[in-house]
């Protein structure tokens, strides 16, 4: 049911404001249908961001009443407030055509889902530096936003964005925002799969439940495949529930292994929270490792003096060619060469003014970092926290202190001596490659802007979580801050969510396929619920994936019907 249209010339076919949504946002092309509605990328023809590709979600609400519209504003409102490098920007909310409109930022190089999926097809898996990067940008994000008592609840694959090998959680606190009530956003957010254990026995959602996720996430980036995995729905919220706790294979190190098993911990009490997986000693030395590389590839300032200097010499060729050319007699040819030379030579002199300005930046910004104690490596931060939290097997895998780097020795340029870094300066592509793509031809590294300051920031936050003083009490109930809404935006919005799920399975099984599929598994529900529980696996001819889908849809549609019941009796 998509309500925007791509039109030709980029103009979208809407109301107002000469074709443009909102009156600044122009329809490019369909992203693609999540389960709560339509993906556009869009340009917003009034950017003063300097980013004018944007994305536009667009949520059909149905029946909604004026005072839930105005609390959905007001909480997307607020969403738009935090910034932090590895949160997707949320910019604007707004009703257009009975459809709540969110405006992010635009991730070009689409999602994580996406990327294992190539990778796994490829026949290659990640390099355990790819994923710990990833994992600390996660983590940090993760950890910002619960600091500031906000819930992600639907944390996979599909919601993290990659840009410029940046990692980007979205979505987060959306599922709220839409649902109304947390409880049932948790419920009916997607898919099974990264569901806790404390979730699934309706025990509440908080913090450590995103923790769980983004454990699935992490066995996920390692293995390729879902952490827990089952021939139908039951079967995999079983596992999770009482399953063991899977292992990464051994060409991941035990340390990261051990990262994961904490983050899937069935207890919420007995798992740490992000704040306390990056105070952890592998983490920090993984921290530590990250910044020096930093440091590394943005003192590429020799490479804009070499700009300079290249500037400088045409400079002086055309100045000779020029004197020349006033003492020889002029033919027409060399008159147009001239005219050729001069346009250069101009252009040669923005270039130069570019490169000088670019030149002083890097070096303030290069003075900016080491000032900022990152040669001081947060040990204090890291024993006083070890071990904190509720379970004492938190583990602290190597007692030795990390190498404090020497003064002098960060000075030279030379081979650093992080095997990551060494990588960096041979292939001065930083953290624009994929690194599990070892044979990609090396790239020469000129790093934009925004991804600068962007990294910037990354390393700030490290900073800070590294300076942060471990909390007292890390499994302290939290109380949401997302609003509780009123029953009806769940009933609806499930409504839509269970509507295009049927219609999404219906168009790919065909018509004839799924009402066949859906009354067998209907029956088999049927008979599971009759037998107690007994598990039945749906007939393998439907087709793994297929059943599976079916057996979400009935259990969303159940979950419906109970709702509906609820809310008669109440
Ligand atoms: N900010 C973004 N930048 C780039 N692509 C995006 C962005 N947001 C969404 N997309 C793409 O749009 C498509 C639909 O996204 P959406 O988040 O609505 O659904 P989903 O993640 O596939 O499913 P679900 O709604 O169950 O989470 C996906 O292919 C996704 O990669």
């Amino acid at each position: 049911m998509p309500r925007f249209q791509e039109a030709e010339g980029g103009q979208a076919s809407t109301s107002g404001g000469g074709g443009l949504v909102a009156k600044r946002y122009s329809i490019l092309q369909s992203l693609g249908r999540g389960s709560f509605g339509s993906v556009y990328l869009v340009q917003d023809v009034k950017a003063t961001d300097g980013e004018e590709l944007k994305v536009l979600k667009q949520i059909p609400l149905g029946d909604l009443r004026p005072d839930e519209t105005v609390r959905a504003t007001q909480e997307a409102q607020l969403l738009s407030q935090l910034h932090h490098p590895a949160i997707l920007s949320f910019h604007h909310s707004f009703l257009e055509r009975d459809a709540f409109c969110i405006i992010t930022e635009y991730c070009q190089d689409r999602d994580l889902d996406c990327k294992l999926q190539e990778v796994k097809q490829a026949g290659r898996s990640l390099l355990e530096s790819q994923v710990i990067d990833w994992l600390i940008q996660l983590l940090l994000g993760l950890h910002y936003m619960h600091d500031r008592r906000i819930l992600h609840r639907d944390l996979k694959a599909k919601n993290v964005f990659l840009k410029r090998n940046l990692v980007k959680i979205g979505d987060f606190g959306v599922s709220c925002l839409l649902m109304g009530s947390c409880d049932q956003a948790t419920t009916f957010t997607g898919t099974p799969y990264y569901m806790s254990p404390e979730v699934l026995n309706q025990q509440g959602y908080d913090s450590k439940s995103d923790v769980w996720a983004l454990g699935c996430l992490l066995y996920e980036m390692c293995c390729l495949t879902h952490a827990f995995q089952g021939p139908n729905f039951l079967s995999v919220l079983m596992k999770i529930v009482e399953g063991e706790t899977p292992t990464l294979p051994p060409a991941y190190s035990p340390d990261l292994n051990s990262v994961m098993q904490r983050m899937l911990q069935k207890q919420p009490s007995c798992r740490p929270t992000a704040a306390e997986i990056l105070r952890s000693r592998f983490m920090e030395e993984n921290m530590q490792k990250m910044k020096d590389r930093f440091v590394f590839v943005s003192s590429g300032g020799d490479k804009d003096a070499e700009l300079i200097a290249k500037n400088m010499q045409m400079k002086v060729h055309l100045q000779t060619l020029r004197d020349r050319s006033e003492v020889e007699k002029m033919t027409p040819r060399e008159r147009m060469r001239l005219r050729k030379l001069q346009a250069a030579d101009e252009k040669a002199k923005r270039l130069r003014k570019l490169a000088e300005e670019k030149y002083q930046e890097i070096h303030t910004r290069r003075r900016e970092l080491r000032s900022r104690h990152f040669e001081r490596v947060s040990l204090d931060v890291l024993n006083e926290s070890g071990g904190g939290g509720a379970c004492q097997s938190w583990p602290i895998s190597n007692q030795e202190p990390i190498q404090k780097q020497d003064e002098s020795e960060a000075e030279l340029p030379g081979i650093p001596e992080d095997p990551r870094a060494a990588e960096a300066y041979y292939n001065q592509d930083g953290f624009d490659s994929c690194s599990e793509d070892e044979e990609s031809p090396a790239e020469t590294l000129y790093l934009s802007d925004p991804q600068v300051s962007e990294l910037e920031a990354m390393m700030k936050h490290m900073q800070d979580v590294l300076d942060e003083e471990p909390s007292g009490d890390p499994a302290a109930p939290e109380a949401p801050r997302s609003p509780q809404g009123p029953l009806m935006i769940n009933r609806s919005l499930l409504q839509t969510k269970v509507q295009l799920l049927r219609e999404s399975i219906s168009r790919r099984l065909g018509s004839e396929v799924f009402q066949k599929l859906y009354k067998n598994l209907k029956e088999v529900r049927r008979r599971r619920r009759d037998a107690d529980g007994e598990d039945e696996a749906p007939n393998p001819q439907d087709g793994p994936n297929d059943g599976f889908q079916v057996d979400q849809l009935l259990f969303y549609e159940e979950e419906l019907q109970r709702l509906k019941q609820d809310d008669r009796t109440s």
